[in-house]
């Protein structure tokens, strides 16, 4: 457990995530990857600490506010912050961490970086926690849930106190990885089998047949199954825009903002081999994650093409028999596997996605033929981007009608925040 490289990894990755504003999975996948000759053990570490760690910050900062009195946190040199942060995360949200270990290698990183001199201010600091854990306390919900003060003022709003307390713990709370198995590849009772022979717990979703829940695993891209396309990783929240969307052998479905790809893979696998998928989103680089993911999972009736959603393609009107409308949003029901968003995203950005959400929908709903579907969907929880967004929708497109809306909160060990609409044109 205290292998010296762990700790520089992880702040390694949090310098990246914390003090450069990158986004903390990809760093991770990508540091995972280059480090494949660690152990599980190891590796699962340096995953812990580091979510851990964004998950928590504000509640860290906190602390450290409470045991420092000068610098504050955001004074602090960027390495002394980070290797602080990490190590308060261990001392105090991990059992069976030696909290001497914690110091020693939080010293060690910064002699090693060459600010020896500030090694005793970190040595005090934080030992001086570890003495004084039980007497740490926190101002607000914000600090004691680690999530911006206008997140919270906006859920209270929306949905009470009491709700959104419940929330805020839920996001906290043990994560699992929701799968989607790729029938056409394999059954689920093989891909059970196979994942459950590596070392994988693996658990049945009630309301998928074909979707699990993993947990214990490495590293996803050391899975011979996930290289081979058996599964998807998505969440079941997710995977219910296709599911539930009626597509039909034949069907012709337009994806208009698909990367990286799950819905519109969905899409394609329920199809089993017939029809077509378009699978649209803004950018090359997207298409090209797009392309890869379509290779990965084998799958013949989909193809990824570049095109801005909120221009009219003349091509596709009355066209489709879906649309599947998975507009760029908030993120706020991600927060739990994805910590960072929650300190990123801005109350005006919010606004402007909101407005993006109404121009794109738009604009795609003129692809829908008569009788066929529009889905549209966000990984958020707010209703100014969600029903907000449907009821002006229904309104200035009167030829549509609501089937059905449905906000899904996020549930630890169950599913992410998302929001789903199936409308039907008449
Ligand atoms: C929520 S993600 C889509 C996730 C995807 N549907 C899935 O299930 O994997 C939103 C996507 O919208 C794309 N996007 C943003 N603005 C867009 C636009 N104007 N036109 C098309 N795609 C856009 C982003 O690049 C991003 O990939």
């Amino acid at each position: 457990m205290t292998d010296p490289n762990q700790r520089e990894i992880i702040v390694a990755i949090l310098e990246e995530v914390l003090e450069e504003g990158k986004y903390s999975h990809l760093v991770l996948g990508a540091t995972l990857e280059k480090y494949q000759y660690l152990s599980k053990q190891q590796r699962a570490f340096i995953t812990r600490v580091t979510q851990g760690t964004i998950e928590r910050l504000l509640q860290i900062d906190a602390i450290l506010g409470q045991f420092v009195k000068k610098p504050k946190v955001p004074k602090m040199k960027p390495l002394i912050r980070t290797v602080l942060r990490s190590s308060v995360y261990q001392i105090v949200f991990m059992d069976g961490v030696p909290d001497a270990a914690v110091c020693n290698e939080a010293v060690r990183i910064v002699k090693n970086h060459g600010l020896g001199g500030l090694s005793g201010f970190v040595n005090g600091v934080l030992r001086n926690i570890s003495r004084n854990k039980d007497s740490i306390t926190y101002k607000g919900l914000s600090e004691a849930y680690s999530m911006p003060q206008w997140i919270i003022d906006a859920w209270e709003e929306q949905f009470g106190g009491e709700t959104t307390k419940q929330i805020l713990e839920e996001l906290l709370e043990e994560k699992k990885t929701c799968i989607r198995v790729n029938t056409g590849n394999i059954s689920v009772e093989e891909l059970t089998k196979n994942l459950r022979a590596q070392g994988i717990t693996v658990e049945p979703c009630e309301e998928i047949p074909y979707a699990l829940y993993i947990s214990g695993y490495d590293y996803l891209r050391g899975i011979p199954e996930f290289l081979a396309g058996d599964f998807y990783i998505q969440d079941f929240s997710s995977m219910m825009v296709a599911h539930s969307a009626g597509i039909q052998q034949g069907d012709h479905v337009i994806d208009v903002c698909a990367a990286p790809g799950g819905k519109s893979l969905h899409a394609a696998e329920l199809l089993a081999g017939t029809g077509l998928v378009e699978a649209r989103d803004l950018s090359d680089h997207k298409v090209s994650i797009l392309e890869e993911n379509i290779r990965r999972m084998g799958l013949a009736n989909i193809r990824a093409e570049k095109w801005d959603a909120t221009i009219l393609n003349e091509e596709s009107i009355g066209q489709a028999d879906v649309v599947i409308c998975d507009a760029p949003c908030s993120g706020l029901g991600v927060v739990a596997k994805k910590p960072d968003i929650k300190y990123h995203m801005t109350k005006e950005t919010q606004k402007e996605l909101a407005i993006l959400q109404r121009q794109i929908l738009d604009v795609v709903c003129a692809y829908v033929k008569a009788g066929g579907t529009l889905m549209y969907s966000t990984c958020t929880i707010s209703s100014q981007e969600n029903e907000d967004n449907v009821t002006w929708f229904l309104e200035k497109h009167p030829d549509f009608s609501l089937e059905t809306e449905k906000q899904f909160l996020p549930k630890a060990g169950k599913q992410d925040g998302f929001f789903l609409a199936k409308m039907k044109k008449r």
